[in-house]
């Protein structure tokens, strides 16, 4: 094990939360432990990128919302780590199969906001990543339909876990995906950026 990467046992279960996080917010902590419980997870790792392949706007400095994310990420059985950074991935299939090769006995599921699920057939390889690793949705304001009706939803339809599988997740051979109804929260960055613009200006 290279030294630095996160400590994990075999056979754990680990959820795989990537994001900008620029900044975290507490939405980010919500869904973080909503799915920890409702996937079954022993561990979340957050994967504060080095910038989102489709995003144009470049986030701000790693190391700045690193900060940020660990001063607000307080459970101990989340890590938050810059593990795209130190394995110099930027796509996330490029990520997770390098992920499962460093850690080979673990189980890992890939975790994202139903926002994400309905731009997710514009991400390199999504099949790919789809075929690699479990998929947990988390439901977000507004994009619970588009997400359910969502071009890869549709296609990955017959992979849906039922119910009473979805504690299972990270237990299922890929492809499988489940998308979690939670009591929704209404951060984003996006709004929290804005705010500060606006103090600022
Ligand atoms: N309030 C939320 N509810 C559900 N999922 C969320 C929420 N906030 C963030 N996420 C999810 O967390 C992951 C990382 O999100 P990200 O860091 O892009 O934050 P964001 O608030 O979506 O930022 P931005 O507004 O800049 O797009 C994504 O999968 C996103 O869908
Ligand atoms: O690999 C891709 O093509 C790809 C395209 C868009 C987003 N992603 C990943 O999705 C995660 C969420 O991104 P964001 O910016 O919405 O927080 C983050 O880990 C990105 O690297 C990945």
């Amino acid at each position: 094990m290279r030294a630095g990467l996160p400590l994990a046992l075999p056979g754990m279960r680990i959820g795989l939360l990537g994001g900008s996080f620029d900044p975290a917010h507490e939405g980010h902590v919500h869904i973080t432990e909503q799915a920890m419980r409702r996937f079954g997870l022993d561990r979340v790792w957050w994967l504060v990128s080095p910038g989102n392949p489709l995003k144009t706007r470049g986030p701000a400095p790693l190391d700045e919302r690193l900060r940020i994310a660990r001063k607000l990420m307080h459970n101990p059985r989340v890590e938050v780590t810059a593990l795209e950074s130190r394995l110099g991935t930027r796509m996330t299939a490029d990520t997770i199969a390098e992920i499962q090769r460093l850690y080979p006995f673990v189980r890992f599921a890939w975790l994202m906001g139903a926002d994400n699920l309905v731009q997710f057939d514009r991400w390199d390889r999504w099949a790919e990543i789809a075929a690699r690793v479990p998929i947990g949705v988390i439901a977000r304001p507004g994009w619970r339909m588009p997400a359910r009706f969502s071009r890869t939803a549709r296609g990955l339809w017959r992979f849906r876990l039922p119910e009473t599988r979805v504690s299972q997740l990270a237990d299922c051979p890929p492809p499988a995906w489940a998308i979690i109804n939670v009591p929704m929260s209404k951060l984003s960055s996006t709004a929290i950026r804005a705010r500060s613009a606006g103090v600022t200006a």
